[in-house]
Protein backbone atom coordinates (compact mmCIF):
# COMPACT_ATOMS: atom_id res chain seq x y z
CA UNK A 1 0.00 0.00 0.00
CA UNK A 2 2.82 2.11 0.71
CA UNK A 3 4.16 2.15 -2.80
CA UNK A 4 0.59 3.38 -4.14
CA UNK A 5 0.92 6.11 -1.72
CA UNK A 6 4.01 7.30 -3.12
CA UNK A 7 2.57 7.07 -7.07
CA UNK A 8 -0.22 9.64 -5.90
CA UNK A 9 0.04 12.64 -7.30
CA UNK A 10 1.61 15.46 -5.34
CA UNK A 11 -1.41 17.92 -5.40
CA UNK A 12 -3.06 15.06 -3.54
CA UNK A 13 -0.35 15.94 -0.25
CA UNK A 14 -1.50 17.69 2.23
CA UNK A 15 1.96 18.25 4.17
CA UNK A 16 1.38 18.54 7.82
CA UNK A 17 3.62 18.15 10.80
CA UNK A 18 3.23 18.01 14.53
CA UNK A 19 3.91 20.99 16.17
CA UNK A 20 6.30 19.94 18.23
CA UNK A 21 8.34 19.80 15.58
CA UNK A 22 7.51 23.62 14.98
CA UNK A 23 8.39 24.85 18.27
CA UNK A 24 11.04 22.46 19.71
CA UNK A 25 13.66 21.59 16.92
CA UNK A 26 14.90 18.16 17.18
CA UNK A 27 18.82 18.87 16.83
CA UNK A 28 21.38 21.99 16.76
CA UNK A 29 21.28 22.43 13.41
CA UNK A 30 17.69 22.45 13.13
CA UNK A 31 18.18 25.49 16.02
CA UNK A 32 20.58 27.23 14.46
CA UNK A 33 17.98 27.20 10.75
CA UNK A 34 15.27 28.63 13.42
CA UNK A 35 17.38 31.29 14.35
CA UNK A 36 18.24 32.35 10.73
CA UNK A 37 15.11 31.89 9.63
CA UNK A 38 13.94 34.32 12.46
CA UNK A 39 16.38 37.18 11.82
CA UNK A 40 15.42 37.11 8.02
CA UNK A 41 12.20 37.53 9.00
CA UNK A 42 13.48 40.71 11.47
CA UNK A 43 15.45 42.31 8.63
CA UNK A 44 12.51 41.96 6.43
CA UNK A 45 10.04 43.52 8.95
CA UNK A 46 12.68 45.81 9.67
CA UNK A 47 13.40 46.87 5.76
CA UNK A 48 9.28 47.29 5.39
CA UNK A 49 9.07 49.29 8.24
CA UNK A 50 11.75 51.79 7.33
CA UNK A 51 10.03 51.53 3.97
CA UNK A 52 6.92 52.71 5.30
CA UNK A 53 8.67 55.41 7.26
CA UNK A 54 10.34 56.42 3.79
CA UNK A 55 7.06 56.31 1.91
CA UNK A 56 5.35 58.30 5.52
CA UNK A 57 8.25 60.96 4.86
CA UNK A 58 6.96 61.23 0.78
CA UNK A 59 4.73 63.86 -0.03
CA UNK A 60 3.65 64.22 -3.98
CA UNK A 61 1.75 67.56 -4.34
CA UNK A 62 0.36 68.17 -7.96
CA UNK A 63 -0.25 71.42 -9.44
CA UNK A 64 -3.31 71.58 -11.27
CA UNK A 65 -5.75 74.07 -13.29
CA UNK A 66 -6.16 75.80 -16.61
CA UNK A 67 -3.37 77.34 -18.62
CA UNK A 68 -1.70 80.51 -17.25
CA UNK A 69 -3.30 79.96 -14.10
CA UNK A 70 -0.97 80.58 -12.35
CA UNK A 71 0.92 77.05 -11.03
CA UNK A 72 4.64 77.47 -13.00
CA UNK A 73 4.39 80.54 -10.68
CA UNK A 74 3.66 78.98 -7.55
CA UNK A 75 6.20 76.19 -8.05
CA UNK A 76 8.71 79.31 -8.26
CA UNK A 77 7.13 80.44 -4.99
CA UNK A 78 7.87 77.16 -3.57
CA UNK A 79 10.88 77.23 -4.62
CA UNK A 80 11.80 80.66 -2.88
CA UNK A 81 11.06 79.06 -0.19
CA UNK A 82 12.29 75.88 0.44
CA UNK A 83 15.18 75.85 -1.79
CA UNK A 84 16.45 79.76 -2.52
CA UNK A 85 19.78 78.97 -3.68
CA UNK A 86 18.85 76.71 -6.42
CA UNK A 87 17.21 80.23 -8.10
CA UNK A 88 20.30 81.96 -7.78
CA UNK A 89 21.95 79.25 -9.67
CA UNK A 90 18.88 79.50 -12.54
CA UNK A 91 18.93 83.26 -13.11
CA UNK A 92 21.33 83.62 -15.93
CA UNK A 93 19.03 80.99 -17.45
CA UNK A 94 15.96 83.08 -17.69
CA UNK A 95 17.64 85.79 -19.15
CA UNK A 96 16.72 84.47 -22.91
CA UNK A 97 13.11 83.65 -22.18
CA UNK A 98 12.73 87.49 -20.54
CA UNK A 99 14.39 88.33 -23.53
CA UNK A 100 11.56 86.29 -26.04
CA UNK A 101 8.56 87.70 -23.64
CA UNK A 102 9.67 91.48 -24.62
CA UNK A 103 10.05 90.22 -28.49
CA UNK A 104 6.44 88.73 -28.55
CA UNK A 105 5.00 91.19 -26.23
CA UNK A 106 6.00 93.73 -29.06
CA UNK A 107 4.99 91.66 -32.27
CA UNK A 108 1.89 91.96 -30.54
CA UNK A 109 1.49 94.97 -29.92
CA UNK A 110 2.61 95.59 -33.81
CA UNK A 111 0.11 93.39 -35.29
CA UNK A 112 -2.16 95.10 -33.72
CA UNK A 113 -0.94 98.59 -34.38
CA UNK A 114 -0.87 97.22 -38.08
CA UNK A 115 -4.63 96.44 -37.52
CA UNK A 116 -5.70 98.88 -36.52
CA UNK A 117 -4.05 101.85 -38.09
CA UNK A 118 -2.46 100.75 -41.04
CA UNK A 119 -5.36 97.68 -42.38
CA UNK A 120 -6.13 100.39 -45.17
CA UNK A 121 -4.13 100.44 -48.72
CA UNK A 122 -3.85 104.37 -47.65
CA UNK A 123 -1.63 104.04 -44.66
CA UNK A 124 0.86 101.22 -45.58
CA UNK A 125 2.63 100.57 -42.61
CA UNK A 126 6.30 101.32 -44.40
CA UNK A 127 7.54 104.71 -44.27
CA UNK A 128 10.92 104.46 -42.08
CA UNK A 129 12.00 107.96 -42.14
CA UNK A 130 12.12 109.81 -38.90
CA UNK A 131 9.39 112.27 -38.26
CA UNK A 132 10.38 115.62 -36.43
CA UNK A 133 8.23 114.33 -33.40
CA UNK A 134 8.53 110.86 -33.57
CA UNK A 135 8.50 110.48 -29.85
CA UNK A 136 6.04 114.00 -29.45
CA UNK A 137 2.86 111.21 -28.59
CA UNK A 138 4.84 108.97 -26.98
CA UNK A 139 6.68 111.37 -24.42
CA UNK A 140 3.89 112.36 -22.91
CA UNK A 141 3.75 108.93 -20.70
CA UNK A 142 6.45 106.94 -19.60
CA UNK A 143 4.08 104.50 -18.66
CA UNK A 144 0.84 103.10 -20.27
CA UNK A 145 -0.87 102.89 -16.88
CA UNK A 146 -0.84 106.76 -17.17
CA UNK A 147 -0.95 107.88 -19.90
CA UNK A 148 -4.60 108.21 -21.99
CA UNK A 149 -5.95 109.27 -24.73
CA UNK A 150 -10.04 109.42 -25.48
CA UNK A 151 -9.76 110.72 -29.43
CA UNK A 152 -12.29 108.93 -31.15
CA UNK A 153 -10.51 108.92 -34.35
CA UNK A 154 -6.58 108.54 -34.48
CA UNK A 155 -4.37 111.48 -34.60
CA UNK A 156 -2.76 112.36 -38.17
CA UNK A 157 0.65 112.58 -37.00
CA UNK A 158 0.27 108.72 -35.70
CA UNK A 159 0.63 107.03 -39.13
CA UNK A 160 4.29 108.77 -39.50
CA UNK A 161 5.28 108.14 -35.85
CA UNK A 162 4.35 104.31 -35.57
CA UNK A 163 5.31 103.24 -39.43
CA UNK A 164 9.00 105.11 -38.20
CA UNK A 165 8.77 102.67 -34.75
CA UNK A 166 7.72 99.69 -36.78
CA UNK A 167 10.61 100.03 -39.26
CA UNK A 168 12.98 100.53 -35.85
CA UNK A 169 11.67 97.61 -33.90
CA UNK A 170 11.48 95.08 -37.17
CA UNK A 171 14.96 93.61 -36.81
CA UNK A 172 14.05 93.16 -33.15
CA UNK A 173 10.80 91.30 -33.67
CA UNK A 174 12.39 89.15 -36.55
CA UNK A 175 14.83 87.60 -34.35
CA UNK A 176 11.29 86.50 -32.39
CA UNK A 177 11.53 83.16 -34.53
CA UNK A 178 15.20 82.53 -34.17
CA UNK A 179 15.54 82.96 -30.70
CA UNK A 180 12.37 80.44 -29.89
CA UNK A 181 14.37 78.04 -32.74
CA UNK A 182 17.15 78.31 -30.01
CA UNK A 183 15.40 77.47 -27.00
CA UNK A 184 13.54 75.18 -27.94
CA UNK A 185 16.33 73.05 -29.71
CA UNK A 186 14.84 73.07 -32.99
CA UNK A 187 11.48 71.78 -32.51
CA UNK A 188 8.99 73.85 -33.61
CA UNK A 189 5.83 73.83 -31.39
CA UNK A 190 2.84 75.90 -32.60
CA UNK A 191 3.05 78.82 -30.34
CA UNK A 192 -0.57 80.12 -30.09
CA UNK A 193 -0.86 83.60 -28.80
CA UNK A 194 1.21 82.56 -25.57
CA UNK A 195 4.08 80.80 -28.16
CA UNK A 196 6.61 80.54 -25.29
CA UNK A 197 7.79 76.70 -25.28
CA UNK A 198 11.38 75.85 -24.60
CA UNK A 199 13.15 72.50 -24.65
CA UNK A 200 12.54 70.10 -21.42
CA UNK A 201 15.58 70.67 -19.94
CA UNK A 202 16.18 74.27 -20.65
CA UNK A 203 13.90 75.27 -16.80
CA UNK A 204 15.26 73.60 -13.73
CA UNK A 205 13.00 70.56 -13.26
CA UNK A 206 14.73 69.37 -9.86
CA UNK A 207 15.39 71.97 -7.72
CA UNK A 208 18.24 69.74 -6.00
CA UNK A 209 19.47 69.24 -9.31
CA UNK A 210 22.51 71.94 -10.80
CA UNK A 211 21.15 73.28 -13.99
CA UNK A 212 22.51 72.43 -17.15
CA UNK A 213 23.05 75.90 -17.81
CA UNK A 214 23.03 76.00 -21.71
CA UNK A 215 22.99 79.64 -21.81
CA UNK A 216 26.31 80.58 -19.80
CA UNK A 217 28.30 78.07 -21.94
CA UNK A 218 30.08 80.74 -24.28
CA UNK A 219 30.28 78.44 -27.15
CA UNK A 220 26.89 77.98 -27.39
CA UNK A 221 24.43 78.81 -29.92
CA UNK A 222 21.86 79.39 -27.79
CA UNK A 223 24.32 82.19 -26.06
CA UNK A 224 25.41 83.78 -29.28
CA UNK A 225 21.46 83.84 -30.25
CA UNK A 226 20.94 85.61 -27.03
CA UNK A 227 23.67 88.23 -26.96
CA UNK A 228 22.40 89.38 -30.75
CA UNK A 229 19.18 89.94 -29.05
CA UNK A 230 20.68 91.65 -26.07
CA UNK A 231 22.34 93.78 -28.42
CA UNK A 232 19.39 94.78 -30.49
CA UNK A 233 17.13 95.47 -27.55
CA UNK A 234 19.95 97.39 -26.25
CA UNK A 235 20.40 99.12 -29.48
CA UNK A 236 15.95 99.99 -30.04
CA UNK A 237 15.15 100.53 -26.61
CA UNK A 238 14.20 103.94 -26.74
CA UNK A 239 12.31 103.14 -29.68
CA UNK A 240 10.02 100.75 -28.00
CA UNK A 241 9.65 102.69 -25.03
CA UNK A 242 7.96 104.80 -27.51
CA UNK A 243 5.85 102.58 -28.85
CA UNK A 244 4.91 101.62 -25.35
CA UNK A 245 4.57 105.39 -24.20
CA UNK A 246 2.86 106.15 -27.89
CA UNK A 247 -0.70 107.43 -27.26
CA UNK A 248 -2.11 105.27 -30.64
CA UNK A 249 -1.32 101.84 -28.49
CA UNK A 250 -2.25 103.60 -25.05
CA UNK A 251 -5.52 103.73 -26.57
CA UNK A 252 -5.80 100.98 -27.99
CA UNK A 253 -5.11 99.30 -24.54
CA UNK A 254 -7.36 101.50 -23.30
CA UNK A 255 -10.16 100.56 -25.50
CA UNK A 256 -9.38 96.72 -25.03
CA UNK A 257 -8.70 95.99 -28.31
CA UNK A 258 -5.11 95.37 -27.81
CA UNK A 259 -5.16 92.48 -25.03
CA UNK A 260 -1.76 91.80 -23.83
CA UNK A 261 0.02 89.22 -21.67
CA UNK A 262 0.48 89.66 -17.67
CA UNK A 263 4.05 90.01 -17.89
CA UNK A 264 4.29 92.71 -20.91
CA UNK A 265 3.82 96.09 -19.12
CA UNK A 266 5.90 94.37 -16.45
CA UNK A 267 9.19 94.38 -18.96
CA UNK A 268 7.93 96.71 -21.29
CA UNK A 269 8.07 99.02 -18.09
CA UNK A 270 11.39 97.71 -17.15
CA UNK A 271 12.90 97.93 -20.45
CA UNK A 272 15.71 99.85 -19.78
CA UNK A 273 16.78 97.73 -16.78
CA UNK A 274 16.36 94.88 -18.88
CA UNK A 275 18.50 96.20 -21.97
CA UNK A 276 21.95 96.89 -19.91
CA UNK A 277 24.70 94.24 -20.74
CA UNK A 278 24.78 92.99 -17.65
CA UNK A 279 21.26 92.32 -17.14
CA UNK A 280 20.51 89.37 -14.52
CA UNK A 281 17.16 88.71 -14.10
CA UNK A 282 15.78 89.86 -10.41
CA UNK A 283 12.92 87.47 -8.77
CA UNK A 284 10.59 89.25 -9.68
CA UNK A 285 11.50 88.89 -13.27
CA UNK A 286 11.63 85.50 -13.19
CA UNK A 287 8.23 85.34 -11.28
CA UNK A 288 6.34 87.45 -14.49
CA UNK A 289 8.32 85.46 -17.11
CA UNK A 290 5.56 83.38 -19.35
CA UNK A 291 6.86 79.72 -19.93
CA UNK A 292 4.52 77.02 -21.15
CA UNK A 293 4.64 74.44 -19.46
CA UNK A 294 4.69 71.15 -21.55
CA UNK A 295 3.93 67.61 -20.11
CA UNK A 296 4.56 67.20 -16.67
CA UNK A 297 7.70 68.64 -14.40
CA UNK A 298 8.84 67.30 -11.27
CA UNK A 299 10.37 69.58 -8.60
CA UNK A 300 11.95 68.01 -5.67
CA UNK A 301 13.24 69.74 -2.62
CA UNK A 302 12.89 69.38 1.70
CA UNK A 303 10.19 70.85 3.65
CA UNK A 304 10.89 69.94 7.86
CA UNK A 305 8.29 70.30 10.06
CA UNK A 306 9.31 69.89 13.55
CA UNK A 307 12.33 67.60 13.60
CA UNK A 308 11.09 65.60 10.74
CA UNK A 309 12.22 66.10 7.44
CA UNK A 310 9.59 65.15 4.25
CA UNK A 311 10.65 65.35 0.83
CA UNK A 312 8.46 67.15 -1.20
CA UNK A 313 7.94 66.77 -5.13
CA UNK A 314 6.09 69.23 -6.88
CA UNK A 315 4.50 68.28 -10.05
CA UNK A 316 3.92 70.93 -12.61
CA UNK A 317 1.54 70.10 -15.35
CA UNK A 318 0.66 72.20 -18.56
CA UNK A 319 -2.56 72.97 -18.27
CA UNK A 320 -4.43 73.29 -21.57
CA UNK A 321 -6.73 70.67 -22.98
CA UNK A 322 -4.85 68.87 -24.89
CA UNK A 323 -2.04 68.25 -21.75
CA UNK A 324 -4.87 67.48 -19.15
CA UNK A 325 -4.53 63.47 -19.95
CA UNK A 326 -0.99 63.27 -19.27
CA UNK A 327 -1.82 64.05 -15.40
CA UNK A 328 -3.68 60.57 -14.40
CA UNK A 329 -1.00 58.31 -14.32
CA UNK A 330 0.27 60.64 -11.26
CA UNK A 331 -2.83 60.91 -9.78
CA UNK A 332 -3.04 57.61 -7.53
CA UNK A 333 0.13 58.55 -5.60
CA UNK A 334 -1.05 62.22 -5.03
CA UNK A 335 -0.74 63.15 -1.23
CA UNK A 336 -2.14 66.44 -2.38
CA UNK A 337 -3.38 68.56 -5.27
CA UNK A 338 -3.29 72.53 -5.31
CA UNK A 339 -5.98 73.54 -7.41
CA UNK A 340 -5.81 77.03 -9.60
CA UNK A 341 -8.88 78.81 -10.41
CA UNK A 342 -7.73 82.49 -12.29
CA UNK A 343 -10.26 84.99 -10.96
CA UNK A 344 -9.72 86.82 -13.24
CA UNK A 345 -10.27 85.38 -16.13
CA UNK A 346 -14.12 85.73 -16.21
CA UNK A 347 -13.90 87.78 -19.55
CA UNK A 348 -11.22 85.64 -21.07
CA UNK A 349 -11.97 82.48 -23.27
CA UNK A 350 -9.28 79.30 -23.71
CA UNK A 351 -7.24 79.83 -26.26
CA UNK A 352 -7.52 76.10 -27.10
CA UNK A 353 -11.21 76.92 -27.46
CA UNK A 354 -12.66 80.40 -27.79
CA UNK A 355 -16.49 79.54 -27.01
CA UNK A 356 -15.26 78.14 -24.06
CA UNK A 357 -15.19 80.92 -20.95
CA UNK A 358 -12.38 80.29 -18.66
CA UNK A 359 -13.89 80.74 -15.22
CA UNK A 360 -16.46 78.29 -16.86
CA UNK A 361 -13.44 75.81 -17.47
CA UNK A 362 -12.04 76.20 -14.09
CA UNK A 363 -14.80 74.99 -12.51
CA UNK A 364 -15.51 71.72 -15.08
CA UNK A 365 -12.30 71.06 -14.55
CA UNK A 366 -12.65 71.61 -10.49
CA UNK A 367 -15.54 69.66 -10.73
CA UNK A 368 -14.08 66.52 -12.01
CA UNK A 369 -10.89 66.51 -9.71
CA UNK A 370 -13.22 66.54 -6.97
CA UNK A 371 -15.35 63.56 -8.27
CA UNK A 372 -12.15 61.72 -9.84
CA UNK A 373 -11.93 58.56 -7.62
CA UNK A 374 -8.36 58.17 -8.25
CA UNK A 375 -7.94 61.28 -6.04
CA UNK A 376 -10.11 60.46 -3.27
CA UNK A 377 -7.11 60.60 -0.67
CA UNK A 378 -5.51 63.46 -2.10
CA UNK A 379 -5.92 67.02 0.59
CA UNK A 380 -7.43 69.67 -1.86
CA UNK A 381 -6.26 72.88 -1.58
CA UNK A 382 -7.97 75.29 -3.39
CA UNK A 383 -6.09 78.89 -4.75
CA UNK A 384 -8.46 81.10 -6.60
CA UNK A 385 -5.57 83.33 -8.11
CA UNK A 386 -5.02 86.56 -9.67
CA UNK A 387 -6.86 88.80 -7.14
CA UNK A 388 -4.78 91.56 -8.07
CA UNK A 389 -5.36 91.54 -11.78
CA UNK A 390 -9.10 91.03 -10.61
CA UNK A 391 -9.02 94.01 -8.94
CA UNK A 392 -7.55 95.99 -11.87
CA UNK A 393 -10.09 94.79 -14.20
CA UNK A 394 -13.10 95.84 -11.84
CA UNK A 395 -11.51 99.23 -11.31
CA UNK A 396 -11.08 99.77 -14.80
CA UNK A 397 -14.78 99.26 -14.83
CA UNK A 398 -15.21 95.88 -16.82
CA UNK A 399 -18.52 94.33 -15.48
CA UNK A 400 -18.70 90.84 -14.87
CA UNK A 401 -22.04 90.21 -15.94
CA UNK A 402 -21.60 91.01 -19.60
CA UNK A 403 -19.34 87.89 -19.46
CA UNK A 404 -21.70 85.86 -16.94
CA UNK A 405 -25.53 87.00 -17.08
CA UNK A 406 -25.92 84.97 -13.97
CA UNK A 407 -24.33 86.93 -12.04
CA UNK A 408 -26.98 89.84 -12.44
CA UNK A 409 -27.47 93.20 -11.28
CA UNK A 410 -24.87 92.35 -8.42
CA UNK A 411 -22.58 95.46 -7.21
CA UNK A 412 -19.46 95.35 -9.26
CA UNK A 413 -16.76 95.49 -6.30
CA UNK A 414 -13.73 93.00 -5.41
CA UNK A 415 -15.91 91.88 -2.68
CA UNK A 416 -18.88 90.64 -4.08
CA UNK A 417 -17.32 89.56 -6.95
CA UNK A 418 -14.86 87.19 -5.08
CA UNK A 419 -17.72 86.26 -2.86
CA UNK A 420 -19.09 85.41 -6.00
CA UNK A 421 -16.87 83.11 -7.54
CA UNK A 422 -15.93 81.06 -3.93
CA UNK A 423 -19.35 80.21 -3.66
CA UNK A 424 -19.22 78.68 -7.00
CA UNK A 425 -16.35 76.33 -6.34
CA UNK A 426 -17.46 76.14 -2.74
CA UNK A 427 -20.59 74.14 -3.95
CA UNK A 428 -18.84 72.32 -6.71
CA UNK A 429 -16.60 71.18 -3.44
CA UNK A 430 -19.88 69.48 -1.59
CA UNK A 431 -21.89 68.17 -4.36
CA UNK A 432 -18.95 66.60 -5.97
CA UNK A 433 -16.64 65.38 -3.68
CA UNK A 434 -18.28 62.48 -2.13
CA UNK A 435 -15.68 61.57 0.50
CA UNK A 436 -16.24 64.80 2.47
CA UNK A 437 -12.96 66.17 2.69
CA UNK A 438 -11.66 69.65 3.78
CA UNK A 439 -11.29 72.25 1.12
CA UNK A 440 -8.32 74.71 1.67
CA UNK A 441 -9.45 77.43 0.17
CA UNK A 442 -7.04 80.99 -0.34
CA UNK A 443 -7.29 83.44 -2.23
CA UNK A 444 -3.82 84.43 -4.02
CA UNK A 445 -1.68 86.89 -6.09
CA UNK A 446 0.65 84.71 -7.15
CA UNK A 447 3.07 88.17 -7.57
CA UNK A 448 2.89 88.90 -4.29
CA UNK A 449 6.27 86.97 -2.60
CA UNK A 450 5.49 87.88 0.91
CA UNK A 451 1.75 87.14 1.15
CA UNK A 452 2.72 83.75 -0.93
CA UNK A 453 5.59 83.02 1.51
CA UNK A 454 2.62 82.91 4.39
CA UNK A 455 0.49 81.24 2.57
CA UNK A 456 2.77 78.29 1.35
CA UNK A 457 3.64 77.68 4.84
CA UNK A 458 0.20 77.24 5.60
CA UNK A 459 -0.67 75.09 2.88
CA UNK A 460 2.26 72.69 3.39
CA UNK A 461 1.43 72.44 7.12
CA UNK A 462 -2.13 72.02 6.23
CA UNK A 463 -0.68 69.12 3.63
CA UNK A 464 1.32 67.64 6.33
CA UNK A 465 -0.89 67.42 9.14
CA UNK A 466 -3.57 65.56 7.29
CA UNK A 467 -0.74 63.46 5.32
CA UNK A 468 0.24 62.40 9.13
CA UNK A 469 -3.43 61.64 10.34
CA UNK A 470 -4.35 59.31 7.19
CA UNK A 471 -0.94 57.39 7.71
CA UNK A 472 -1.39 57.41 11.40
CA UNK A 473 1.86 59.31 12.60
CA UNK A 474 -0.10 62.52 14.28
N1 LIG B 1 -0.73 89.58 -12.15
C1 LIG B 1 -0.63 88.28 -11.90
N2 LIG B 1 0.01 87.49 -12.77
C2 LIG B 1 0.11 86.18 -12.47
C3 LIG B 1 -0.42 85.62 -11.30
N3 LIG B 1 -0.17 84.29 -11.30
C4 LIG B 1 0.52 84.06 -12.43
N4 LIG B 1 0.69 85.18 -13.13
C5 LIG B 1 1.35 85.35 -14.45
O1 LIG B 1 0.58 84.61 -15.37
C6 LIG B 1 1.41 84.03 -16.37
C7 LIG B 1 1.09 82.54 -16.47
O2 LIG B 1 1.50 81.90 -15.28
P1 LIG B 1 2.10 80.43 -15.29
O3 LIG B 1 2.52 80.14 -13.88
O4 LIG B 1 3.10 80.27 -16.36
O5 LIG B 1 0.80 79.58 -15.68
P2 LIG B 1 0.66 77.99 -15.73
O6 LIG B 1 -0.57 77.64 -14.96
O7 LIG B 1 1.91 77.35 -15.30
O8 LIG B 1 0.40 77.75 -17.28
P3 LIG B 1 0.69 76.42 -18.16
O9 LIG B 1 2.10 76.01 -17.92
O10 LIG B 1 0.43 76.83 -19.57
O11 LIG B 1 -0.32 75.40 -17.71
C8 LIG B 1 2.85 84.33 -15.96
O12 LIG B 1 3.31 85.40 -16.75
C9 LIG B 1 2.75 84.73 -14.50
O13 LIG B 1 3.73 85.68 -14.13
C10 LIG B 1 -1.12 86.49 -10.39
O14 LIG B 1 -1.65 86.10 -9.34
N5 LIG B 1 -1.19 87.80 -10.75
MG1 LIG C 1 3.27 76.17 -16.28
Amino acid sequence: MAATDSLMPLDHFDLTFPPAALGAPSSIDEQEALRISNAIDDEIKHDQEARNRRKHREIKVMLLGQAESGKSTLQKQFQLHYASQTIDHERPSWRPIVYFNILKAISMILNEVDDQYFASPDNPPHSSSSPANASSSSSSSSSNVAGTTNSAVADPMWYAELAYLRGKLLPLVASEDALAAELSGGITVSGGRTGVYVRAGWQVTDARVPLSDIGNAPSSRSYTMMNIVGKTLAASQNELKQLWGHAAVVKLLKEHKLRLEEYAAFFLDNIHRIAQPDYLPSTEDILHVRLQTLGVKEHAFNINMGATQYSCILYDVGGARGQRQAWVPYFEDATAIIFLAPISAFDQYLEEDPRTNRIDDSLQLFTTICSNKLLHKATLVLMLNKTDLLRQKLDDGIKVRKYISSYGDRPNTYEEVSEYFRAHFIQVHKRKDTYNRPLYLHFTSMLDTKAMQRIIVNVGESILRTHMATVGLA
